[in-house]
């Protein structure tokens, strides 16, 4: 076990991040923020297999007279449900859990989003730990409070702002994970270098074989640098009253393909990359930024095996009715986050849906 690097969030309620190697073993690392003797953990049928006995060790050697139990729903994006939610809020009911009862999540985004719901609504909050497993939990999902459902109608509309109490990022768990979500995580990590820093751009161009061959140093690296770029927008704006909306930078794109793909298409790193290659196209097209900036960051999507098209089977007029449903959108229609090039993004009210059309082919 090693604990390499801890990012701090601050905030209207801080907690840490933990990033090290072997930390799901740790009992100190991972029961630090646990305060009463029951705890849930949430899973998958992937992870769990994986992990689970792992981090319930841990948990025991903590607290030996500790109420453990485990949820374990289907992998996928498919089971980010309303259904899915009210099961795991009857196993807690069943668990009998009393306030101080801890929620683990442990797994990728889904279980993250799920699980903090859960969190967020058993007895009106209750604390929640996010241990991810996917890089792309590791660099985003497990950060910032953001947890939510999807429903048939769109992305994340059922949901709450819950802070985590803590995150632990295991990077051993890594030597599990499918290539396809390596590859789908490194869109996010893209996102930050796109929306903040041009030099995070030059430096994932570099490295980007030492990425894809998960090599230590370049992984760690590029899980702290996206944590401490994310734990700095989100403590200036926990609950995206402003900045924090250019984190949705693509996402406006990607939800409305996910969510017309019945949430079993893509996954959401992979919509992600098509969506900021359509919107820096856009941005170029209503002369934000250049062509060139746009052509950049495709190939750099690519160079990490991502797709930067839409499937063949969706036309634009779907994806622009899933897209008057983002919750960016007010009054005056299409709410984006657009691109001024290599490090900087806007939020733009009333983009034309016309343009917008355009860039869908
Ligand atoms: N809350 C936020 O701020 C935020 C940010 C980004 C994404 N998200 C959400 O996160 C979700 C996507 O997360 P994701 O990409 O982690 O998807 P995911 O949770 O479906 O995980 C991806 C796949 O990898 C498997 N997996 C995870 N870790 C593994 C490991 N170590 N070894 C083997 N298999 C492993 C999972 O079982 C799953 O099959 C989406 O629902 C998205 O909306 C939320
Ligand atoms: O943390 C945020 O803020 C983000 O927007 C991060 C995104 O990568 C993530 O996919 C998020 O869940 C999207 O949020 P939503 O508000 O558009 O549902
Ligand atoms: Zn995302």
């Amino acid at each position: 076990m090693k604990l390499d690097t801890t990012v701090d969030v601050g905030g209207p309620s801080p907690y840490r991040i933990d990033i090290g190697s072997g930390l799901l073993g740790d009992a100190a690392c991972v029961s630090a923020q646990w305060r009463g003797r029951h705890a849930l953990i949430v899973s998958d049928t992937h992870v769990a297999p994986l992990y689970s006995e792992r981090l319930q060790s841990a948990l025991r050697i903590a607290k030996p007279s500790c109420n453990i139990n485990t949820h374990v729903i289907e992998a996928g994006e498919a089971s980010k449900t309303l259904a899915n939610f009210a099961a795991v809020i009857d196993t807690l009911a069943v668990q009998g859990a009393t306030r101080d009862v801890c929620v683990f999540a442990l797994g990728g985004g889904v279980v993250g989003d799920l699980a903090g719901f859960v969190a967020a609504s058993w007895m009106r909050g209750i604390d929640c730990v996010q241990l991810p497993t996917s890089l792309l939990a590791m660099v985003d999902s497990s950060v910032g409070g953001k947890t939510a459902v999807d429903i048939p109608a769109g992305k994340n509309l059922v949901g709450a702002f819950h802070l985590p109490r803590a995150v632990v990022i295991d990077t051993a768990t890594l030597a599990t994970l499918p290539a396809r979500e390596l590859h789908a995580g490194l869109a996010e990590v893209v996102k930050y270098g796109a929306i903040f820093d041009p030099g995070f751009i030059a430096w994932l161009e570099t490295n980007a074989d030492a990425l894809l061959a998960l090599d230590d140093a370049a992984i760690a690296h590029a899980i702290a640098a996206s944590c401490r770029y994310k734990a700095a927008v989100v403590e200036r704006d926990p609950f995206e009253k402003g900045e924090r909306a250019l984190l949705n930078f693509g996402h406006t794109f990607a939800h409305a393909i996910e969510t017309e793909q019945g949430y079993g298409g893509l996954v959401h790193g992979e919509a992600v990359a098509i969506g900021m290659v359509l919107a820096a196209r856009l941005s170029a097209r209503l002369g934000l930024s250049s062509d060139k900036d746009a052509a950049r960051l495709q190939a750099l999507l690519e160079r990490f095996g991502l797709p930067v098209s839409i499937p063949a089977e969706l036309s634009a007029d779907a994806l622009i009715t899933r897209m008057r449903l983002d919750k960016k959108n007010d009054a005056n229609g299409l709410r984006l986050v657009l691109w001024d090039g290599m490090g900087r993004a806007r939020v733009v009210p009333g983009v034309p849906e016309d343009a917008v059309g355009h860039v869908l082919g």
